[in-house]
């Protein structure tokens, strides 16, 4: 303990015990520190931000986290379009500032803070002009890296936040995008907007590399801006995460403990696709973000048993073998591009026959995806090539879930009592899938929840006769409904999520009164 003293943040009398989590508020005992939680957990921080020399900085619990308790809420320090966008703006919409010529969709927009420094350069260099509003615009490659620069004079004590971020320059050094980047952008900024002594080509690369390393994709707006957050962007990756991701209204980012978390551990979001095959998430983390996944996900190639990348050895040609229900996974969690094994004859394949199968069941995925019917052809043609919980089947089951019944609440009393069976099936499937492998993809958790929730629902309606049935399966939906709540409840209400979990409320508070009108005459 250190001997300093200070006044209780409780009944203010000196005392020398401080806060264990962040040694910053004196308590004189435990029962006033336990008083004062509610206050002083608003200011507490949840983590402490440690540093190793294979990570750089990431962030470590500094307390047990409860289910869905807030861990950090940020504002952006900065934000801008993602490099390949066109101008966002709809063409009738379109206004040019009266400044500087840049598309603005308002009067707002054209007067806000985060247009002031970029309009100032370009009305500096007589004006932008853009005319074509479809394809993505050269010009769009720039602007949040120029905004980012321009904050060195603008705002200094962000571009210092910035600036201490990780960019890997170092490592993007001479790769295809690190060279297109370097013409595009690090030669273009001083020769269009005529500041050609302003920032060094290296300068310029850095936060280029800031960007990408850093940079949260909002899809508050369609398409998704980018943001960068200075505390945000510690947090480490893990392709089995425990934390959650989601924005408020305004676009600050918020996350939440997606699991009980215990003082010491690590805090980790998914950087990538976690419903991706392990192949596919490593090789994204390696070129968007520069390093090698060995979280508990990536180490096992059964990845925790589901077989999730695997394929059955009959698919794979070599009559002898046809008869062999084994699976062909690597050799081991380093090798997935050498030969793969099946794991019952042992007989090897090139990873290139792999990545046949893979590229052809892909294709036939994204064509398949349109309407139940063949999607459903998709998973039984496909089931004697992949395991259930392989990937691609994965992908497809979760669109197949939501097609079954899609559109207004009256679509799911049209279907037949088969497909409502095989949604709820795929549900529960999906449910304890992706609560295994991905057990922070709330948006995805919450969502068939949400589905199971309405399926039961529609079976009590349909079986009302049968009373204890119906009392069991009103109660169910009540606890899916729920479900959806608690993993939808941080989703801004712009987004499809946001609706689910508004819609949940309102279905939720339904199911109540109906229960308990059930109890009353019963
Ligand atoms: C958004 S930054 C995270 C903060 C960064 N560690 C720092 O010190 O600024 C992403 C970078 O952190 C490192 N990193 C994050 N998660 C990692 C992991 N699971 N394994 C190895 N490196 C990781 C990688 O260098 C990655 O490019």
């Amino acid at each position: 303990m250190d001997h300093q003293s200070g006044l209780c943040g409780f009944c203010g009398i000196k005392c020398d015990k401080k806060c264990a989590s962040c040694h910053k508020v004196f308590y004189c005992s435990a029962k006033h520190q336990r008083e004062d939680w509610k206050n002083h957990k608003k200011c507490c921080p949840a983590f402490t931000i440690c540093q190793d020399v294979k990570m750089g900085r990431f962030l470590v619990a500094n307390r047990n986290l409860k289910f869905g308790e807030i861990v950090l809420k940020e504002a952006p320090i900065v934000t801008g379009p993602s490099q390949l966008t066109a101008p966002e703006i709809q063409e009738k919409n379109m206004r040019k500032c009266s400044k500087c010529g840049w598309p603005m969709c308002s009067q707002e927009c054209e007067e806000a803070e985060s247009h002031a420094e970029e309009c100032k350069v370009s009305a500096a260099r007589g004006g932008v002009s853009i005319e074509h509003f479809v394809s993505p615009h050269p010009i769009y490659q720039c602007i949040l890296t120029l905004r980012c620069l321009l904050m060195q004079n603008s705002c200094p004590e962000k571009w210092d936040k910035l600036s201490q971020l990780e960019s890997h320059n170092d490592v993007r050094k001479d790769s295809l995008q690190w060279l297109s980047d370097r013409e595009h952008v690090a030669k273009f900024i001083p020769r269009f907007f005529k500041m050609e002594h302003k920032w060094t080509e290296e300068e310029i690369l850095r936060v280029l590399g800031i960007v990408y390393i850093n940079g949260h994709e909002v899809p508050l707006t369609d398409p998704p801006y980018v943001a960068i957050y200075a505390i945000a962007s510690l947090f480490e990756h893990s392709c089995c995460a425990n934390v959650a991701k989601s924005f408020t209204e305004t676009g600050d980012v918020v996350f939440w403990a997606a699991r009980e978390i215990r003082k010491g551990d690590h805090l980790s979001i998914c950087y990538t696709d976690a419903l991706w095959g392990t192949l596919e998430r490593q090789q994204h983390l390696k070129e968007t973000k520069m390093f090698n996944c060995n979280c508990q996900r990536c180490l096992d190639i059964t990845e925790l048993g589901t077989n999730f990348s695997a394929i059955k050895c009959g698919a794979l040609p070599e009559a002898s073998s046809l008869t062999c229900d084994g699976l062909f996974l690597p050799q081991g969690n380093k090798d997935w591009k050498n030969d793969w094994k099946c794991g019952k004859c042992s007989r090897c394949v090139q990873f290139k026959e792999i990545q046949k199968v893979l590229q052809k069941a892909g294709k036939d995925a994204t064509k398949m995806k349109g309407n139940v019917q063949s999607c459903i052809q998709f998973i039984e043609d496909y089931s004697t090539i992949f395991p259930p919980k392989h990937f691609i089947m994965c992908d497809v089951k979760c669109v197949l879930v939501q097609k079954i019944g899609e559109g207004d609440p009256q679509e799911l009393q049209k279907i037949s009592e088969d497909l409502l069976v095989m949604k709820a099936e795929l549900c529960n499937e999906m449910l304890d899938l992706i609560s295994l492998l991905a057990p922070a993809e709330n948006r995805s958790r919450g969502c068939m929840h949400f589905e199971l929730h309405a399926f039961l629902a529609e079976m009590a309606r349909r079986g009302v006769e049968y009373e204890v049935e119906c009392q069991a399966l009103l109660e169910k939906s009540l606890f899916h409904a729920e479900k959806a709540i608690q993993w939808l409840e941080k989703e801004p209400s712009v987004l499809v999520e946001g609706k689910i979990y508004a819609q949940a409320k309102i279905n939720a508070d339904s199911l109540k009164i109906v229960l308990r009108m059930r109890n009353l005459s019963m």
